[in-house]
């Protein structure tokens, strides 16, 4: 047996929700470029989780299910406060509170298949809530309830800041929310799908998930975008900066993929978008200082930018607090994560590799007593 670092390119599930072949993503056959054009974020939860797009009554229904399930239980809202605020990551928050939601969930164990959907609408429903709240609750704020003729994207500015958002911002968000749902047998989803592959519960599968996607590695790299954004601090800065973190080979965050070669197709509409958005704030200089990074490091490198990059700037120009940038990641991606699950659970298998082992050979047990 040899191992495969990484798991690198190794071929672990069949699925049919999305696909990347030849640095092309796809949703269930619609490129990522259209979608990311045309499409709301609610008909993208939609067509992942049912493999199609959603009809106008379909799309109305499936909104009005999001926006009635949007509440948190009284209890997650009084956890929040017994939080030790000053040093809780908001993913941890997330992270706690979503495995705390499945205590309140009296279908949380039930495994068949319309209870599991119901589930899946409530996490949808209840993550943006969550960020939101948390969000508030850490500021001395009272969490907001949602407005139920507001988009999804809308709403979750809204239940943010308390005032409905322009309708650029909610462009700006919906857009970054099409953008993360799904992508193939990414960590987070392998994550996801090796715990209900076990036959554990949605809830179990999801809290695993952030843990994954928590990571600087994985989702984790927007909020460090931005960290090293604001450490570089000038344009002119940027060169030197630059070229001394890849003489250390240190990494720069948000470039980069495991399986994208030539680059993510994601990134070019947050590039856009954080030109728009940084012009219109009047701090144009993140976007310049990025596409300034973004040549050093594809000319020395040949490592293009992935979705992280440029969502920094994107985020930031929207006033949100930067250690919230990874909780919005996966208010998006729970999408993609539910609709792995509900796949995984309709065609389920252990899933359980092997080790190369490495360690010494047999050894005979010598009683405590006799050991030097
Ligand atoms: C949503 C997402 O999860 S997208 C990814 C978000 N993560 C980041 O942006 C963090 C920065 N990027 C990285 O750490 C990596 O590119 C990963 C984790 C995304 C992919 O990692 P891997 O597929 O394991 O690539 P690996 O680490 O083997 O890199 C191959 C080579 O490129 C280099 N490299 C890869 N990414 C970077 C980077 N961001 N900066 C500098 N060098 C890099 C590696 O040092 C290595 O060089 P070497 O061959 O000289 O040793
Ligand atoms: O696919 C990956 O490895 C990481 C990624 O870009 C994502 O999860 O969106």
């Amino acid at each position: 047996m040899t191992a495969t670092r990484g798991l690198e390119g190794v071929v672990a599930t069949t699925s049919a929700i999305s696909s990347i072949i030849d640095d092309t993503l796809t949703y269930v056959g619609y490129n990522i470029d259209d979608l990311a054009e045309n499409a709301s974020f609610e008909e993208v939860i939609y067509l992942l989780w049912h493999g199609k797009l959603p009809t106008q009554s379909q799309l109305d229904e499936l909104k009005a299910q999001l926006a009635e399930n949007m509440n948190l239980p009284q209890e997650v809202l009084a956890h929040f406060k017994t939080y030790p605020i000053d040093q809780v990551h908001p993913m941890a928050a997330l992270r706690s509170a979503v495995s705390l939601l499945g205590l309140y969930d009296e279908e949380a164990d039930v495994m068949e298949e319309g209870a599991n959907y119901r589930k899946a609408i409530r996490l949808q429903a209840k993550m943006p809530a969550i960020v939101a709240a948390f969000a508030r609750v850490r500021k001395g704020l009272e969490p907001i309830a949602p407005k139920k003729e507001l988009s999804f994207a809308a709403n979750f500015l809204y239940m943010l800041n308390g005032e409905v958002p322009e309708d650029v911002a909610v462009e700006a968000m919906n857009k970054a929310l099409v953008l993360h749902a799904d992508h193939e047998l990414n960590a987070s989803t392998f994550t996801a799908r090796v715990c209900v592959a076990t036959l554990s519960d949605v809830y179990s599968g999801i809290t695993a998930a952030i843990g994954a996607l928590k990571g600087p590695l994985h989702g984790g790299a927007n909020e460090a975008v931005m960290k090293m954004l604001k450490e570089i601090g000038t344009l002119d800065n940027v060169e030197p900066a630059i070229r001394e973190k890849l003489a250390n080979k240190d990494k720069i965050m948000g470039f980069g993929h495991r399986v994208y070669r030539k680059g993510d197709p994601r990134a070019k509409h947050l590039r856009e978008m954080s030109k728009r958005l940084t012009e219109l704030t009047g701090e144009p200089h993140w976007y310049e200082m990025s596409t300034k990074i973004e040549g050093i490091v594809t000319g020395e490198k040949d490592l293009p930018p992935n979705v992280d990059f440029y969502s920094a700037s994107v985020y930031h120009s929207l006033g949100i607090d930067h250690d919230l940038f990874t909780p919005i990641f996966a208010v998006s991606r729970v999408s993609g994560w539910l609709a792995h699950i509900l796949e995984q659970y309709s065609n389920n298998r252990l899933i359980r590799p092997r080790a190369d082992y490495t360690g010494p050979g047999m050894q005979a047990y010598i009683p405590v007593e006799q050991r030097g």
